[in-house]
């Protein structure tokens, strides 16, 4: 009947959950070793690079984000279940080629850079500070390297689930499975009222990444701006202001070391055309030119058009209200120049 199979479908979940956390042997190992410092990882710069980070690094590197942040002591976070979780949500990002772990690391090193270098902690609660920094390590969970379009068009149960922001529900989604799964609770020792108030934090700006949000939201922010309003304090400009700092953070590659951008893009690419080359054989259809691989000539121009429709407008704007960003606009702005010139070889 209805609640044996509701029985038998908790007892499924609990078992994903169990294969979704680290196992103990991993964690107690993170637990014992020393945590280098946040300058030995050059966690306050907005030219971080990851690559010569090794897995046990990154875990690393993450925990240091959380201790000097002071988040660890401010809310009681018991420091086994911050190792475990840490490796947990590592554990349940796939090794697709862009939308990994190392993305989501980049993508937390950033937030955690606009806070710290940005200055934009000034405008910040610690619970909102613990709040997005989790946000981003987990927005983009359990990613399986295609997009919302590609769930809807081939009517994949998350699609069918989510309607909208399918796979940014399902990031959440993901984000809230491990906090639930033993000893992961990070939150465990918050209040009542602020664990709501950071899940609510969680779940909004993990849904903000999706960028057709980011396009809807963008120009309320403007508006808040043109108006001079510098009152960040109430919980929907706050809100705002969230879901526009973690697409910063999320595209911030494109500011990158041209050496670096160059890379990572080529990762992103790589994963756009895996999308495309399906749609061809699985759907019989054309894909968009961004995942067609017969086009990848394209692609610096296709980088400039990413530049001036998506990251330029955004870095300009926080950087023209919190001057102490202004590397990304900065960083955008040469590689703008970078691929402008390849673009103009082809
Ligand atoms: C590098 C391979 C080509 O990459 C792109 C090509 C086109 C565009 S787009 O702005 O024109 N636009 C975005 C919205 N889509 C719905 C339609 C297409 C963006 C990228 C891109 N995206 C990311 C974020 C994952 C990172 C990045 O570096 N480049």
């Amino acid at each position: 009947n209805a609640c044996k199979l509701m029985a038998k479908q908790k007892v499924a979940l609990e078992c994903l959950s169990y294969h979704a956390t680290a196992s103990n042997d991993a964690t107690e190992m993170l637990v014992k070793e020393n945590i280098p410092s946040a300058g030995n990882f050059n966690l306050y710069s907005f030219t971080f690079i990851d690559f010569e980070l090794n897995d046990v690094e990154t875990c690393k590197a993450t925990i240091r984000m959380f201790l000097e942040c002071n988040l660890v002591q401010q809310f009681h976070i018991p420091y086994d279940v911050l190792c475990r979780w840490v490796l947990s949500v590592k554990k349940n990002y796939r090794p697709v080629k862009y939308h990994n772990w190392r993305h989501a690391l980049n993508v937390t090193q950033t937030m955690f850079a606009m806070f710290k270098t940005g200055k934009m902690d000034r405008f910040m609660s610690d619970l909102e500070m613990l709040g997005l920094l989790v946000a981003c390590l987990c927005h983009d969970l359990d990613h399986r390297g295609t997009n919302n379009a590609f769930q809807t068009k081939t009517e994949s149960p998350l699609a069918i689930l989510y309607s909208t922001s399918t796979m940014e529900h399902h990031h959440f989604d993901q984000c809230v499975m491990i906090l639930n799964t033993d000893s992961n609770n990070i939150f465990q020792a918050l209040s009542p009222e602020d664990y709501r108030k950071v899940m609510k934090l969680v779940e909004t700006a993990i849904l903000s990444t999706d960028l057709a949000m980011y396009f809807k939201k963008r120009n309320k922010f403007l508006e808040l701006i043109d108006n001079g309003e510098f009152d960040w304090q109430s919980d929907d400009k706050k809100e705002l202001l969230s879901g526009m700092m973690m697409t910063a953070c999320d595209v911030s590659a494109i500011a990158k070391p041209w050496e670096v951008q160059h890379r990572v893009a080529k990762l992103v690419a790589d994963e756009f055309f895996d999308q495309g080359d399906l749609e061809k054989m699985q759907l019989k259809e054309q894909p968009i030119a961004m995942m067609d691989r017969e086009r990848k000539d394209e692609l610096p121009q296709m980088q400039v058009g990413f530049i001036d429709v998506i990251c330029l407008p955004l870095y300009r704007v926080l950087s023209d209200t919190f001057p102490w960003v202004k590397p990304l606009y900065q960083g955008t702005l040469e590689n703008r120049q970078n691929w402008q010139d390849l673009a103009e070889k082809v």
